[in-house]
């Protein structure tokens, strides 16, 4: 293929959008379109309050939005236009039938691949954004291919996985580690490879556009994931024997972080990893492993959401069995709700769970998050697992609580001093660096007493907050006297 010149991307969410922005900013002679179903979030992507909170993300869209950035919800017309259709529709967790629960829904994803078809009048890279299970190339080439009317057109299926951590994703794109490309290993493969590289190369230093086969490509994504979440909960799972044998989980953190065969990165004790994609691809790697028959291999993986798990109840537990076996009646503040600092998404944020275990032994809350609004708060609280990432499904599926429930026992408050004042706790649950600066004399003085603090991911100052009065648990820590089971 000559050099691509117009590139139309298929889902204007957390990866469609940045990746496409940073493309355009790089790439001023190729016209970028990306499209969307929903309209809401198209109008969002052109007005002045993008849908998605990333830092640095308004200036590159700014930059290049109505130059050769164009957002837009008719799918059919500006697929049909596209050399390259990048493909970055949501793939989530299975809710029903086979693999319920565990396998990737990849209806979003034959959704787009039919629409492709049926309005391709010239042939087409299509590249595979989303994360999907091994193979998915190979299904969706099939359909692809089936339903085109025109015997002419060729698709070659490309698999270029998308790294970006949220809250990052603008650094992450500018100065990747990697860009991946998996094609097949034909001569239209290699060109389709080449021609995809030609447009990360504008920013991408060469050694650093990696190709692979299309397969390999493929579990390399589903690996990396497994791989950091394994990182998160080996730490994890250490921060537990910490607290019984008064080791500190940071020195023993540091010390293995020191060792360059392991490295400081994703080393960092929390009351759990959250995010849209770390739990759903391991349940998916694990998935795929039972139906290829490795059991042994599908528990180890199952291992590592296992001790996530294990590590929220464990903080819940905690903080019930600190304040004297019952929360029942007792305000509790919760600081921060996003499931990481510097973005406003809450998928499978550990504060979810965390929240549900508290209302289950009746503590009434009060949320306060810089990013997250009210209403996605209590949407959240009172939907059941998976459905946030399912958000064409109609509700349905059994709720946790109920609205009413969480409504009697949830507020949610726009200033972090009000979401404390009154409360028996306090529990950080997201690491936002303005946790760090709050006036923690104003907020002792403000709440019952004895007054406690769970730091859930120990960005806070804990020998100061003990000087001031409070009882501090600081997660995989020495546990203070008070804190000690007799
Ligand atoms: N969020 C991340 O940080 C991240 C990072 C790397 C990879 N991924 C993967 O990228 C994929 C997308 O993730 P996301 O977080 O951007 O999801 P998202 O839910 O934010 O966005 C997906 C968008 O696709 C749209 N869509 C679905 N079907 C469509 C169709 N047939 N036609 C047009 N639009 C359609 C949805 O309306 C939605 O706006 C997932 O597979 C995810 O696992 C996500
Ligand atoms: O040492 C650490 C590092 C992270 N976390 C938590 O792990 C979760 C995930 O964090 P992070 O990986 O930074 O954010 P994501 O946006 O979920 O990014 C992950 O998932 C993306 C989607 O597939 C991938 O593209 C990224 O490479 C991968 O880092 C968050 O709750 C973090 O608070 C920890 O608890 N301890």
């Amino acid at each position: 293929m000559a050099k691509p010149t117009r590139i139309c991307c298929i889902g204007a969410g957390y990866v469609g959008g940045p990746t496409m922005a940073m493309i355009a900013l790089k790439c001023p002679e190729i016209i970028v379109t990306v499209v969307d179903l929903n309209e809401s979030r198209i109008n969002a992507w052109n007005s002045e309050t993008l849908p998605i909170y990333e830092p640095g993300l308004f200036e590159v869209v700014k930059a290049c939005r109505g130059k050769n950035l164009f957002f837009s919800t008719d799918c059919r017309y500006h697929v049909a236009q596209a050399d390259i259709v990048f493909v970055s529709v949501n793939t989530p967790t299975k809710m029903s039938g086979v693999g319920a629960g565990k396998a990737a829904d990849l209806a979003y994803w034959e959704g787009a691949a039919r629409m492709i078809a049926s309005v391709s009048t010239s042939s087409k890279i299509i590249v595979e954004k989303s994360t999907v299970p091994v193979k998915t190339a190979e299904a969706i080439g099939k359909v692809l291919r089936r339903n085109c009317p025109h015997p002419d057109v060729q698709f070659e299926i490309l698999s270029n996985p998308e790294f970006l951590a949220e809250g990052t994703a603008i650094q992450d794109l500018t100065n990747p580690d990697r860009v991946l490309i998996g094609g097949k290993e034909t001569e239209s493969g290699r060109a389709a490879v080449a021609a995809l590289a030609s447009v990360y190369a504008h920013w991408v230093p060469a050694e650093r556009i990696l190709c692979a086969n299309l397969w390999s490509a493929e579990l390399s994504k589903l690996t990396a994931n497994a791989m950091l979440a394994q990182r998160i909960s080996s730490v994890n799972s250490i921060s537990a024997l910490c607290e019984a044998t008064g080791a500190d989980v940071q020195q023993v953190a540091h010390a293995l972080g020191t060792d360059s065969r392991i490295g400081p990165k994703f080393l960092n004790a929390s009351v759990g990893f959250g995010g849209s994609c770390f739990q759903k691809d391991i349940l998916n790697l694990v998935y795929i492993c039972e139906s290829v028959g490795l059991k042994r291999v599908a528990d180890y993986w199952h291992s590592v959401i296992q001790i996530n798990d294990y590590q929220k109840h464990r903080f819940v537990e905690m903080v019930i069995g600190s304040m004297f076996n019952t929360v029942s009646g007792k305000k509790i503040a919760i600081l921060g709700f996003a499931f990481k600092k510097d973005t406003g998404d809450t998928r499978e944020t550990p504060a979810i769970d965390v929240c549900h275990g508290l209302i289950a032994d009746d503590a009434r809350l009060s949320i306060y998050d810089p990013q997250v609004q009210q209403d996605q708060i209590f949407r959240d609280l009172s939907m059941p697992k998976f459905q946030w990432d399912h958000p064409m499904l109609p509700n349905g599926a059994q709720v946790p609580f109920s609205s009413r429930e969480i409504d009697r026992t949830v507020s949610v408050s726009s200033d972090p001093y009000k979401a404390c004042a009154g409360s028996h706790a306090l529990c950080v649950m997201t690491e936002w660096d303005e946790f760090k600066a709050l006036d923690f004399d104003r907020i002792f003085a403000s709440m019952s007493k004895p007054a406690f603090v769970f730091d859930g991911r120990n960005i806070l100052d804990h020998e100061r907050l003990r000087s001031i009065g409070f009882i501090v648990y600081a997660l995989g820590k020495p546990l203070e006297p008070f804190l000690q089971k007799q």
